[in-house]
């Protein structure tokens, strides 16, 4: 079998269409404009490149951008006093940390300062809790994104095994909750999952979030199951570098139903969700009807 590939770009396009077409009615019907705030403090390459597509796509979408770079001696004060004042500016309806941050900063203590209604990350533990007893939530973009393109692909999810490999409080966890909220039948693997190969192998949905190249091999995967790699490793190749997933997706599309490559699969849905949870925020903080373009 030859798998269909999950075209993330096309679909965060397409999102993205549909997120610029809300700001524009909502600026002429409300007379209020979605702003975004994207905090980057140091200098990690990876990160700028990220923050430079956010606040590209943030302009093109209509919305306003604000961006803070901070050189990477700032001290956790400073950091959150800078938070203070997003959390105060009425132009601002989402604030994103970017992460990781240099040792001297905790970024538990930063996620705590944003305040919930701007977390567009959906990373503070009042959105953790919402997302976890099924509340209206701020849900963190990544495992938003993944779910969207799952949706499309499968329709309905009641029923599916779903495997997530990896825990973590960004994708992993938030994750298997939305999974769990779409009905499906959840398995949380980790570090120290007994026979990873035969709980991988077990499942209709396979998500990888581990942060390990092409740990997963193609002969894991269930015939025609659907795979979504989330995983953004930079491996060395030929004197350059390139960016391959957790799954082997080679081996993987040979099994797989459908896949999502890497590059071109959740990234860029990553950043779309991040506009349209702003635009979510901007709608909540305001009292407009928030519109539904696919959020869990
Ligand atoms: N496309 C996107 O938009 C995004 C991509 N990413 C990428 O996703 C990947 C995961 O990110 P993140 O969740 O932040 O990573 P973390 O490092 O926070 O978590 C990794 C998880 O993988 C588990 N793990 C590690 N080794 C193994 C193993 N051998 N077998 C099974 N599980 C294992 C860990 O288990 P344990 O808890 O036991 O240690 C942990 O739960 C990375 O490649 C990252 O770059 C992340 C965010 C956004
Ligand atoms: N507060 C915070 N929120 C985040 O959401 C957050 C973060 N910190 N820190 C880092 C991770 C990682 N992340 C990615 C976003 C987009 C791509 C993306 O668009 N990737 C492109 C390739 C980009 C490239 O070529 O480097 C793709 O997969 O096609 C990847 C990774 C968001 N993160
Ligand atoms: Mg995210």
């Amino acid at each position: 079998m030859s798998a269909r590939i999950i075209d993330g770009k096309a679909f965060a396009a397409q999102l993205r269409r549909r997120v610029a077409a809300e700001v524009d009615r909502i600026r002429s019907g409300a007379g209020v404009t979605p702003g975004l705030a994207v905090v980057l403090v140091g200098d990690d390459p990876a990160s700028q490149v990220y923050v430079r597509a956010k606040g590209r796509q943030t302009v093109e979408v209509g919305m306003e951008s604000f961006e803070h770079r901070l050189p990477d001696t700032t001290s956790e004060a400073d950091l959150l006093a800078l938070i203070g004042r997003l959390n105060a500016d009425v132009r601002v309806h989402g604030i994103l940390v970017q992460l990781p941050l240099p040792p001297q900063i905790d970024p538990a203590h930063v996620l705590d300062a944003i305040s919930p209604e701007k977390d567009v990350d959906g990373f503070h533990v009042v959105n953790a809790g919402r997302l976890s007893t099924g509340q209206e939530a701020m849900v963190p973009c990544t495992p938003l994104g993944c779910l969207m393109m799952l949706r499309a692909e499968l329709g309905v999810l009641a029923g599916k095994r779903a495997v997530v490999v990896g825990r973590s409080n960004i994708v992993g966890k938030p994750m298997a909750q939305l999974l769990l909220a779409d009905d499906c039948t959840v398995t949380i693997a980790h570090s120290r999952t007994r026979d990873l190969r035969a709980v991988v192998r077990s499942a209709d949905i396979v998500v990888a979030a581990v942060g390990r190249p092409r740990m997963i091999p193609g002969d894991w995967i269930r015939p025609g199951a659907t795979v979504i790699d989330v995983g953004i490793n930079r491996i060395a190749a030929g004197g350059k570098t390139r960016l391959v997933g957790d799954v082997d997706y080679d081996g993987a599309a040979d099994v797989a139903g459908a896949i999502t490559p890497v590059p071109g699969g959740v990234g860029p849905m990553t950043i779309a969700c991040l506009l349209s949870n702003t635009l979510t925020a901007c709608c909540r903080i305001h009292g407009l009807p928030a519109p539904d373009l696919g959020n869990a």
